[in-house]
């Protein structure tokens, strides 16, 4: 990649028929940051993952996605460049029908990858990083906690070393002690593997502990990029209700004393 930004959005704009999600979004991400994606429901967020990934298309504007432009590309390009991007939608989404070893090394298999001695080393490592073994890659999903559905849904996302990571809530429905545990494996492997992340979350330890900036969309635009403390400073409805209510205060109050 020859950006110093994993992702460069230029005057964004969406519409769905009559109705208009993003109404002039820039926003440049750079590479090797964790940017927490926050906004009311409905505000767009997901659309803009999706458009990240060249699962949508904007109706004006450019995304470019590690150096490239993304509508510009064709089928080729574009799968060559997914296999740069890791996913982590909400739910986990692994596949109902195979195994944990099987989910994670559909990726390889996908690409034409057909050693199954190399495939078995590649999950194994995969398995160590997020904490799962040898016995929980055989079990199927309906067998795994939510936490280790999102450890193995991570560990498929990872496996062909992403320079980018998109997920969408990833510790929604984990309790708050699997949701802990989930941010540390990430903040560690972000920090072994230096992936850029873009995260969509509601989840205020998440964009107090780990997002280096977090991007704030209201009404169609963006309303914020910016560290969470100078975030905190901004004067926007939306702020005051996402991020100044009784509970948002608990969680960042200490965070701003820190910071005078
Ligand atoms: N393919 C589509 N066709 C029509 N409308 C769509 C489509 N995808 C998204 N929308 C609409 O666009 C808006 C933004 O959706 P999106 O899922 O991006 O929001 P979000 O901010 O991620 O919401 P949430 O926090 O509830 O997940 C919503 O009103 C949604 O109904």
């Amino acid at each position: 990649m020859n950006s110093p930004y994993a992702v460069e959005l230029d005057h964004i704009h969406t519409a769905f028929g009559a109705h208009r999600v993003h109404r002039d979004i820039s926003l440049h991400l750079p590479a090797g940051e964790i940017v927490g994606l926050v906004g009311a429901s409905g505000s767009g967020k997901t659309t803009l993952l999706r458009e990240m990934m060249g699962l949508e298309y904007p109706s004006r504007g450019h995304v470019r996605v590690l150096g490239e432009e993304v509508a510009d590309t064709c089928a080729l390009d574009c799968r060559q460049r997914r296999n740069h991007i890791g996913v982590l939608f909400q739910g986990g989404a692994l596949f109902s029908a195979l195994s944990v070893f099987d989910n994670i090394a559909l990726p390889l298999r996908e690409l034409g990858i057909d050693d199954e001695g190399l495939i078995g080393q590649l999950v194994c490592m995969r398995l160590a990083m997020v904490g799962l073994n040898a016995h929980d890659a055989m079990l199927m999903p309906a067998e795994l906690s939510g936490g280790m559905v999102k450890r193995a849904a991570l560990a498929r996302a990872l496996i062909l070393e992403p320079e980018l990571l998109l997920l969408d809530e990833p510790t929604s429905g984990l309790d708050p002690v699997a949701s802990e545990d989930f941010v540390s494996l990430l903040r560690e492997l972000h920090h072994e593997l230096n992936f850029t992340v873009v995260m969509v979350t509601h989840d205020l330890h998440i964009l107090r502990d780990l997002c280096d900036k977090i991007a704030v969309l209201a009404d169609g635009r963006l309303i914020a990029f910016a560290p969470l403390i100078e975030v905190l400073k901004i004067d926007h409805p939306f702020i005051g209700e996402f991020f100044q209510n009784h509970r948002a205060r608990r969680v960042f109050n200490a965070m701003e004393s820190d910071h005078g």
